[in-house]
């Protein structure tokens, strides 16, 4: 019987089916950051339990750190949090990458860029999005506080049944000014904010093995926002090359790279029969997408009007972010310009970014801001004279974190104010009480900052 990508990594990482139809999977990976750790660390020392394996758990501080250099209040819920992981990393004996510190990101950015996330790894983290960690072919998935507890106790994590599996083929190539945001934003368009629940997605065809690391990791990491487990990609060249490459420390080298890479190359779907469930979608048309509404599935074409509603939850969702139908999205003005998040911080972001504001300025009245993914990610761009390129036009440039994300750390939008974001959730109250946020990605995020209202980077020129 053919199986897929997914059955490969999880038989391999089986360690017992448990009585009622769970699992018991080994993990090689467990990221952790402030939020969700400081009662899994508690119960471990309530229970005199030391980390299982603290060589295989790697801390970063990352949703509450402030990215605009203001001094961290440490009376703050952000400010005991962070406090909290760094006193029990030292207690337990975990790495930690800590505020300042060189190897310290977003929990989704350094992981690849460290070379921790590898193919055929099972990966979790107590984050929703811990599925971006797919694009290497891991099986990568975000945990409560409480497993998070027992896989620093055990190493291992009760799963749920197995989740069944989705192949999602994707034909053509992306145009020009278009990228692999677009393509995850129509993809939950098509399928739904919940249309891919209780599934691992497997994303597959000619217009994946064409995306660089950095639009797998896009897309994997908006997976969580159609409601599947995970999201993954079958490793290839592409990943191979891009773990070899740069500086990775924790990546395997020299022997265990080559005995990887073979292993690697074996984590392909045999046949897509094997899927329980199979979509198609065809890119060669595709425009760039701006969500409209309160979940990602709520998008429209760039150069489409606001559409009407088709139930409650859209027209509340047309309130709430304060539009009307017909509307031409085009000439929407916006507040505040977000280039940031685990979704879309890598240099390759801030680069396609860079390459549309180079130029030009931001429109009068427009806050427009740049918090890299990664303070390596940071250093690389100002290396590279990105920085520059983004003050000149009038953009603030940030230390890594989550920032305007969420609003965890001081950088929040007024209630009412809209973004342009290129963050992955436009719940409401997400960047601030009243925030409205529409996602998009990088290269239109920057065409929006210097139009003022939302614009296709192809305008610009
Ligand atoms: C704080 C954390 C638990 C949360 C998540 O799980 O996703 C956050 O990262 C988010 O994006 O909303
Ligand atoms: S950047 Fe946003 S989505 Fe990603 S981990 Fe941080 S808060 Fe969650």
């Amino acid at each position: 019987m053919p199986s897929t990508l997914f059955d490969k990594v999880w038989d391999a990482h089986l360690v017992a089916e448990l009585p009622g139809g769970g699992a018991l999977l080994y993990i090689d990976r467990h990221l952790v950051h402030e939020v969700t750790s400081p009662q899994a660390f508690d119960g471990l020392r309530e229970a005199g339990r030391p980390v299982r394996r603290p060589d295989l758990t790697f801390a970063t501080v990352d949703h509450n750190v402030p990215t605009d250099g203001r001094p961290i209040d440490e009376s703050s819920l952000s400010g005991k949090q962070l406090a909290a992981l760094a006193r029990n990393c030292l207690e337990f004996g975990v790495p930690l990458f800590g505020y300042g510190e060189e190897k310290q990101g977003i929990v989704h950015v350094i992981g690849p860029q460290l070379g921790i996330t590898l193919p055929g790894l099972t990966i979790v983290c107590g984050d929703s999005h811990t599925s971006t960690h797919g694009a290497f072919g891991a099986l990568a998935f975000g945990i409560g506080t409480t497993e998070v507890e027992h896989v620093l106790a055990t190493q291992t994590l009760r799963a749920s049944s197995k989740p069944k599996s989705l192949g999602i083929r994707i034909d053509g190539t992306l145009g020009e000014g278009v990228s692999a945001k677009d393509l995850i934003l129509a993809i939950i368009r098509k399928l739904g904010a919940g249309g891919a629940t209780g599934y691992v997605v497997e994303y597959f065809g000619p217009a994946i093995e064409k995306l660089p690391m950095s639009g797998r990791l896009t897309i994997c990491n908006m997976s969580i926002e159609m409601g599947a487990r995970a999201g993954m990609i079958a490793p290839d060249e592409t990943t191979l090359a891009y773990i070899a490459e740069g500086d990775r420390p924790f990546a395997p080298k020299g022997e265990e790279f080559v005995r990887m890479a073979a292993h690697a190359r074996t984590l392909r779907t045999d046949d897509p029969t094997a899927f329980d469930r199979l979509e198609t979608i065809d890119v060669d048309a595709l425009k760039p997408q701006v969500t409209w509404g309160t979940t990602p599935a709520m998008t429209v074409d760039i150069d489409q009007p606001i559409p009407e509603p088709r139930d409650a939850g859209e027209e509340r969702a047309l309130k709430y972010m304060g539009l009307k139908p017909g509307v031409s999205m085009r000439d929407l003005p916006v507040n505040t310009v977000f280039i940031g998040s685990c979704t879309n911080s890598r240099i390759e972001d801030l680069r396609e970014a860079a390459r549309v504001v180079r130029g030009h300025h931001v429109a009068a009245g427009v806050r427009a801001m740049v918090v890299p993914g990664s303070e390596e990610v940071k250093r690389l761009a100002e290396r590279e004279g990105l920085r520059e390129v983004f003050i000149e036009a009038g953009f603030e440039w940030h230390r890594a974190g989550c920032s305007m994300c969420l609003g965890m750390n001081g950088d929040i939008l007024r209630p009412n104010e809209r973004s342009a974001s290129t963050s992955n959730r436009p719940y409401e109250g997400r960047q601030g009480p009243g925030s409205r946020t529409h996602l998009v990605s990088p290269v239109t995020a920057a065409a929006t900052a210097i139009a003022g209202h939302f614009a296709d980077s192809r305008d610009l020129k």
